[in-house]
Order: C-alpha cells, then sequence, then structure tokens
C-alpha cells in the first residue's frame, strides 16, 4: 500500500440512500447543448470529421469565429417542457445537462464569467428551468461541467513555470466559485458530472481536486460525484496508486462497456453512449453507423446485467428542438421500457453463467430474476443454469404472463422451451427460484 493524503478516502459502494437510488436508475439520458449545437459540425460548407462539440479545435475554424457565436445564441423553440416530456416518454429516471462544455461557455447565468447566455440574444437562463421541468416530471438531474475551459485565459493544460502555476491557482478560484453558483442556483442538483480533467495541470492539482470534491459535498449533502473529478498524489485519476477508485462511481466507460463484471471490479459505473458512433453535440450530417433502438437496448440490458446504469446522448439543435431520429429513438426505447422496465430498474449483476440467449438482471428489490433475450436458438431451448442450490420453479414471460414449459436438465440446469419464435422485439422471461428439490419434472426421466 502506497501512502497518499489525496487518494481513495472510502474503499468500495457507498451506501447511503442517494447513492442506492442512483445505483437502481438503470437507465439515463445526457443532453448537450451548446455554442456548437448552432454549427452542427459543419463551418463554411465544410464538415467537421471529430465530435461536433469539438468544433473549435478545428484548424478549419478560427477560435474568434467561434466565441463570437455567443452572438448567436437563441434556442427560440427552446421548451423544458417538451425536453422532459421526452425523457420520462422514455423511461429514464436520471438525466445529465452540460452547463458549460469545453468551450467555457455558459449555459446559465453565472456572475463569474461574462461568456454566458445572458449576453445572448435569448437571454435567458436555461439551466434552471430544465432543473425544474426535469424535477417536476420526477427525473433526477445531475449537472455536467467541464473543468477545462478554453475560454478563460488563466487555463493551462501544464503546469512548467511559476507564472503558469498563479495562473492556475486563479482557475482553480474561478472553478471552485462557478461550481458553488451552481449548488446554490439549483440545490435539487442531484450530482455533477465532470469532464475534462485528463491534462497535466490537473493530474498535478490531486490535493486541489480532493480538497473540492469535499467541499462540494459539504455545502451539497449526498452530492453524487464520479471518478472523473479526482487526481491522487502522484497524478493517477480513477483508480489510485493503490488501485482503490475515487468517486462514488467508476465514470470512464464512456462510448464503452464493461466486458464483464470483473472489468467492472465490483464497483457502481454507468456507460455514457452516443447514438452515432462519435459526436456528443448536433451534427448536421451524422457520419458512420447510427445505433438502432434495438441496437440500444441491448446495450442497456449488459450495462444493468452488469450492476451498471446506460446513459444515452442526445444533442438538440441550436434552435433547442430535437432532431426526428433522436426523438425516434427515445420513442421506441420508451415503447420497450413500458413493457420491460421491470427488468431494468432496481435491477443488477446475477452471479449465473451468462448464456448466449442474452442477458440475466436481478431484482434488487425482492430478487425477482429476469432474462432478457435477444437471440433465440434455433431450436428454441434456452439454456439455464442457475448457481449451485438455486432451482428454477417456474418461468413466464413478463409481457403476458404466459408460462413457458421447463425441462430439466443435469444437475439444477435447465430448457426453457420458446413455442414459436417469432419475437420481433427483445423480451423478458421472468424466473422464480427456490432452494431444494427441483420443482421441475424431466420429461425422459433416466433411471
Ligand atoms: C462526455 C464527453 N466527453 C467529452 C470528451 O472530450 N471526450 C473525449 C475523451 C474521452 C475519454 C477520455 C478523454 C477524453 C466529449 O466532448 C463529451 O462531452
Amino acid at each position: 500500500q502506497v501512502p497518499l493524503q489525496h487518494g481513495a478516502h472510502r474503499i468500495g459502494k457507498r451506501t447511503d440512500a442517494d447513492m442506492n437510488r442512483w445505483r437502481d436508475y438503470g437507465l439515463g439520458e445526457f443532453i448537450h447543448m451548446g455554442l456548437y449545437s448552432i454549427l452542427g459540425g459543419d463551418y463554411n460548407s465544410m464538415h467537421y470529421d471529430g465530435a461536433a462539440e469539438w468544433i473549435r479545435s478545428w484548424n478549419k475554424l478560427p477560435h474568434e469565429v467561434y466565441d463570437n457565436l455567443y452572438k448567436k445564441f437563441d434556442p427560440k423553440n427552446f421548451d423544458p417542457e417538451v425536453w422532459a416530456r421526452m425523457a420520462k416518454n422514455m423511461g429514464v429516471r436520471y438525466v445529465t445537462i452540460t452547463t458549460k462544455h469545453h468551450d467555457g461557455f455558459c449555459l446559465w447565468p453565472s456572475k463569474y464569467t461574462d461568456f454566458n447566455i445572458t449576453k445572448t440574444p435569448y437571454k435567458k437562463d436555461m439551466i434552471g428551468p430544465l432543473v425544474k421541468a426535469f424535477d417536476q416530471a420526477g427525473i433526477d438531474v445531475y449537472l455536467y461541467f467541464s473543468v477545462m475551459d478554453w475560454h478563460q485565459a488563466d487555463w493551462r493544460y501544464d503546469l512548467k513555470t511559476v507564472a503558469d502555476s498563479v495562473a492556475f491557482n486563479r482557475f482553480k478560484t474561478f472553478t471552485k466559485n462557478q461550481l458553488t453558483e451552481l449548488l446554490t442556483l439549483y440545490p435539487q442538483t442531484k450530482g455533477l458530472w465532470f469532464d475534462g480533467t485528463w491534462d497535466n495541470s490537473w493530474k498535478k492539482s490531486g490535493a486541489f481536486s480532493d480538497s473540492l470534491d469535499q467541499y462540494l459535498k459539504k455545502i451539497h449533502p449526498g452530492l453524487i460525484i464520479g471518478s472523473r473529478l479526482r487526481a491522487d498524489d502522484y497524478g493517477n485519476r480513477h483508480f489510485d496508486a493503490n488501485g482503490h477508485l475515487m468517486g462514488d462511481y467508476e465514470q470512464g466507460w464512456e462510448r464503452k462497456i464493461p466486458s464483464d463484471y470483473t472489468a467492472t471490479r465490483g464497483n457502481d459505473w454507468d456507460c455514457i453512449m452516443t447514438i452515432p458512433q462519435n459526436g456528443w453535440g448536433y451534427s448536421k450530417t451524422w457520419m458512420g453507423h447510427w445505433k438502432t433502438p434495438y441496437e440500444l437496448i441491448e446495450m442497456l440490458a449488459k450495462c444493468v446485467s452488469l450492476d451498471g446504469n446506460f446513459v444515452v446522448n442526445f444533442g438538440p439543435k441550436g434552435d433547442g428542438t430535437f432532431r426526428k431520429k433522436e426523438l425516434q429513438t427515445a420513442d421506441s426505447i420508451g415503447a420497450w421500457m413500458k413493457v420491460n422496465h421491470e427488468a431494468i430498474y432496481n435491477a443488477g449483476y446475477l452471479n449465473w453463467t451468462k448464456q448466449d440467449w442474452g442477458y440475466y438482471t436481478r431484482s434488487r428489490k425482492d430478487g425477482k430474476i429476469y432474462m432478457i433475450v435477444f437471440n433465440v436458438p434455433i431450436n428454441g431451448a434456452l439454456k439455464v443454469s442457475p448457481a449451485k442450490k438455486e432451482h428454477i420453479k417456474k418461468a413466464y414471460l413478463l409481457q403476458d404472463n404466459k408460462t413457458l414449459h421447463v425441462e430439466a436438465l443435469d444437475g439444477n440446469d435447465v430448457f426453457i422451451q420458446l413455442e414459436q419464435k417469432n419475437q420481433q422485439e427483445p423480451f423478458v422471461i421472468v424466473l422464480e427460484t427456490g432452494q431444494g428439490g427441483q420443482a421441475v419434472e424431466g420429461e425422459n426421466k433416466h433411471v
């Protein structure tokens, strides 16, 4: 064990009510809105093929052109109720909204920089109305905040000179002031989603990141902060020099999902995912593959089966509306969730052997076991190998309570026989288990 001042202060999961609520969300939504939403990935009829919210870093776009976009920022068709209703219909239980991305533009009336929404034609605060609308819809709100801030003269990528450190100390104070302002203005906020903390300047600020984390939790008890905020005494991020997670959940799964339970190291975690291959802010032309609702539902099932949450990102247009494809995606996921949410909400990992047909989840409320089926084998027989001493008593379809035939195999293995294979959608089978004797008789008992 390496002695650390600014490593993990807690080993293992947070188990308070706020974190238990976070753990049970299952499905979330991310929203990226900012000046980049105006350009939609294009400039001077050229398309930037990087992530649309990074267009300011494109050498074809002068910084001063980008930084003057605030003069055009006017989401005329923005309606927070519409955003909240869309999220509700999709079945998300938490939403993370960008307050300030790497470009430094603030969607709230910050008194620490003029580079904020009050200086735009739109003038009004967007964060307040969004927090209120989502809160009223019963959706928990988290605020995305980028530490890296390209607009601030005191931002530094690295600390090479004394002058760098003097400037960066001013920047740290600015950062702490803005975060205090956000938690004071929007007390309903359940957590902060930090980004832009991978540069050396921040890696060398482990002590500050530790004190900032503690300060924010002191002024806002219960606040949830992931592992992307802190660095330890040696600049390690997410996991300290002793391999312990620094943060309330692992926040490294950006556009990727753990391969298996071992890869989660038994921590809380969530995966944030773009619908296009990459790109979080609105992009007029989505390059490459556009994930279907089916693919997103499979990712959701996989995340929940590995004790994580799955968060789908949406990038509204500069006028404050969502593109049709995103609305349709939210709708399709919502329709599936309406029927199958029992297998997603308050559910998590089950230590049974993973089978090819899909994913198990187990309810943290009543221990009920769910099979989320994506791949039906040609013979329609779904193999289930329960853990030792667990026996399948009954199997039925969640959507219509139809009991399915269960055939006993060796030990406590069974086949669950599907009649017909005309499922077009992923579906859920509920398993009732018990200890002791096999409830279901094998057809061909071999004596
Ligand atoms: C949530 C996303 N994070 C921002 C980003 O810069 N990601 C690039 C990145 C991804 C993983 C490690 C370091 C940097 C993207 O612009 C989105 O805001």
